[in-house]
């Protein structure tokens, strides 16, 4: 199994707020996204730039990942971003709209020019009525793009949708980058939840991205970190559940039997891969 990255939590912070940039050395998110999009106003977008990039190249976050979000591609700002971030070199440049894989060769390519080191991802934000039908083919378009992340705010006012409780106007579209990610192998992360004191909507909205397959969800606000990854990480009874999966097909299998049940449900070699990546996840947490 390939190594599994924690991604539970991902919190975007406002590139120009110095305060937050310290504040998130200290928080348990899994990863970070220093904004320099819709958090930062346009008469600051340069001081957050330089601020971000420093951030991002100064070690001081530990082992998460911290990535950089550039201005969307049609901005006066994405060319110089992108060229400061490849020569910050985060874990990964995100960028807002990507709606086709010419854009994300375009990004690749700009990476590249820029002296981007390997180790510098492409995070891409699904959240335009376009992207949703060119999902499989932004997810596809590069190696080095490893994310998708849905942007709900974007995508629900491009849709003329309105929020409400269970997502229904937006599932189709979560589903349908779901497909994409999971068809080409790249990881994907949930939107954000506008309401940073409703904790109790917010766990309900976890739990549906989590129930969806979603890898991780993005926040805003560090109250929405602890829910997120408890609810994103397997609990100790699935752990001993997987366990138990696991040691059930062994005995079986060397006893030449490809098929066993446990607690009454059958179990094949496709529910043993389930149990051994709920056990990866476990230990990527460090639960
Ligand atoms: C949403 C907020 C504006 C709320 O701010 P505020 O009311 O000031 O929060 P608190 O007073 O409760 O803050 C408590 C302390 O926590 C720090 N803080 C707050 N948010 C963050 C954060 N994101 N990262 C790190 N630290 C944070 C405050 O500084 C307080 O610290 P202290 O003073 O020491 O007590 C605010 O939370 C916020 O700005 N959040 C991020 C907003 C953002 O980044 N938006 C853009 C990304 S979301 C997006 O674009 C969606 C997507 O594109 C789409 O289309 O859906
Ligand atoms: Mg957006």
């Amino acid at each position: 199994m390939t190594e599994v990255k924690p991604r539970r939590s991902v919190l975007y912070m406002p590139g120009a707020n110095e305060r937050a940039l310290e504040k998130a050395k200290a928080l348990p998110a899994d990863a970070l996204i220093l904004d320099l999009e819709d958090a930062v106003a346009p008469d600051a977008k340069e001081a957050a730039r330089e601020r971000v990039c420093a951030a991002a190249s100064s070690g001081e976050y530990g082992k998460r990942e911290v990535t950089i979000r550039v201005n969307g591609l049609d901005t006066e700002w994405h060319d110089a971003d992108l060229r400061a971030a490849a020569q910050a070199g985060p874990a990964a440049v995100v960028v807002p709209k990507v709606n086709s894989a010419r854009e994300v060769h375009n990004i690749e390519r700009a990476l590249e020019l820029g002296g981007a080191p390997e180790h510098t991802k492409i995070w891409a934000m699904v959240e335009t009525p376009v992207a949703m039908l060119h999902a499989e083919e932004i997810a596809a378009a590069s190696d080095r793009l490893t994310v998708l992340v849905m942007g709900t705010n974007d995508l629900a006012k491009e849709l003329h949708a309105e929020f409400v409780p269970g997502r229904g106007p937006l599932l189709g579209a979560l589903s349908l980058c779901l497909l994409a990610a999971r068809a080409t192998g790249k990881v994907i992360l949930d939107g954000v939840y506008n309401d940073v004191k409703d904790t109790e909507g917010f766990e309900a909205e976890c739990r549906q991205g989590r129930e969806y397959g979603f890898d991780g969800k993005t926040l805003i606000h560090p109250g929405q970190i602890e829910p997120c990854n408890r609810i994103f990480a397997p609990s100790e009874a699935e752990v001993e559940q997987a366990r138990k999966i696991i040691a059930a097909f062994d005995e079986a299998k060397a006893e030449g039997r490809g098929v066993v049940t446990v607690d009454g449900r059958m179990i094949e070699n496709l529910h043993v891969d389930n149990a051994q990546r709920v056990l990866a996840l476990a230990e990527a947490f460090g639960a």
